[in-house]
């Protein structure tokens, strides 16, 4: 099916200004300030976005797709996520992880969940692992799970400075990241090793570590969790500045939480290394609360729709630029990840696009060149989702 988008403005995600958009099949044909079909011999639908702002299809690189948490014992243990819930997100990209229960929950299954996704219309790969080290695996070698299974494509979450991981000493942690690396070589895929960074006081000195004592490059190392306090977010900037990337969690359980985020945000558009940041809900993950000797005390659970919110929240607080809060769920994942045709609206790039109202709520989702959803309506839903 051709589609042709009118007069949108549109964010690449830099700003571009008004212009038309020709999605053939699942791909981006054009990008142009007028595309006249007059004369064209095939059908095309026709949607005039006049007043509308389109931008990237947003990729969430930390999902619990198959549900997460247990932290307080079997009943709480988190639900799957269900395809609404991306739309609503505007996530046409997602990858999907295990947490701290890497018993109860299996990959076989994370793959299963991500495949039907697939099938229902978005974007999706996983990661190998859970929090603990060794890290699960479908066969074994964590380069055998990069190279042969599809949907892999890197480690994680792997658990540092917390206590729920199984602390992991540097060796191992080193041993994961080379594996990692060396599957990501072999197969052509980005081989990262996702990182859980816990309250604990090491932060990511391990990382550090690795990077003056090793000859595994930054690039394969992508903290996340880093706005969990003040020390971890300069410790980001820092790794950063040494050209990593590192991401921020947008799923909060309190408001003061959400304030927080947004504030770190505009302090790494400050310090100038908005390039190497991207955010991720952690969506369906759980928000355990423990208390100071440890004890469980009550979790939230993590949603999808947190991500873009942040970004929203920040640019009405003028914090940054829509174009630069932007590229923390479009470019800067579709780079860690390296996904070469996703994470910008551009001529050849997957037809990925979120459509946003003149308040800058979700509006339009197209994925692989399909609206799942127009002017607010949800057009799709997961199989059994009433
Ligand atoms: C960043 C904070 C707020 C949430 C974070 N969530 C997870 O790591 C996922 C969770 N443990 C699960 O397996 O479902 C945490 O627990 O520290
Ligand atoms: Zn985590
Ligand atoms: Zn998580």
């Amino acid at each position: 099916m051709i589609k042709l988008l009118k007069n949108g403005i549109v964010y690449t995600p830099k700003y571009l200004g008004r212009r038309d958009i020709l999605i053939l099949g699942e791909k981006i044909g054009l990008v142009e300030k007028e595309i006249n079909i007059a004369t064209f011999p095939l059908e095309i639908e026709t949607y005039d976005l006049t007043g509308k702002t389109v931008v990237p299809g947003f990729i969430d690189s930390h999902v619990h797709l198959t549900g997460g948490g247990g932290e307080g014992g079997y009943s709480t243990r988190t639900p799957e996520i269900n395809l609404s819930q991306l739309i609503e997100g505007g996530i046409t990209t997602v990858i999907g992880c295990l947490g701290t229960d890497g018993i109860t929950r299996s990959l076989e299954n994370l793959y299963a969940k991500a495949k039907a996704l697939d099938e229902e219309g978005i974007t999706t790969l996983i990661f190998t692992g859970s929090y603990a080290v060794p890290p699960v695996t479908f066969t074994g070698s964590i380069v055998k799970d990069i190279v042969l299974i599809d949907k892999v494509v890197g480690v994680g979450e792997i658990a540092i400075s917390d206590h729920r991981s199984t602390q992991p000493t540097l060796e191992e942690i080193k041993k994961i990241a080379s594996n990692a690396r060396l599957g990501g070589l072999l197969s052509g895929k980005a081989g990262i090793v996702n990182f859980h960074v816990g309250a604990g006081e090491r932060g990511i000195d391990y990382l550090f570590e690795i990077v003056l004592k090793s000859e595994i490059p930054i690039t394969n190392l992508y903290p996340t969790h880093m706005n969990r306090n003040e020390k971890l977010l300069f410790q980001g900037i820092e790794f950063a500045k040494m050209g990593g990337y590192f991401d921020l969690t947008t799923s909060t359980s309190t408001e003061e939480g959400k304030i927080k985020t947004v504030k770190f945000l505009k302090e790494c558009y400050e310090n100038r290394v908005i390039d190497k940041v991207t955010l991720t809900s952690d969506g369906q993950g759980s928000l355990p609360k423990f208390d100071e000797e440890g004890k469980f005390v009550g979790l939230k659970i993590g949603e999808v729709t947190s991500l873009f919110d942040i970004v929203k929240t920040s640019v009405e607080k003028s914090y940054l630029p829509l174009e630069e809060a932007l590229k923390t769920i479009t470019l800067n994942p579709s780079k860690v990840l390296k996904l070469k045709t996703k994470g910008k609206v551009e001529r050849n790039f997957d037809a990925d696009l979120v459509i946003l109202d003149k308040d800058f709520e979700i509006d339009g989702v197209i994925s692989r060149g399909n609206f799942l959803m127009y002017e607010k309506k949800l057009l799709k839903r997961g199989t059994f989702e009433t």
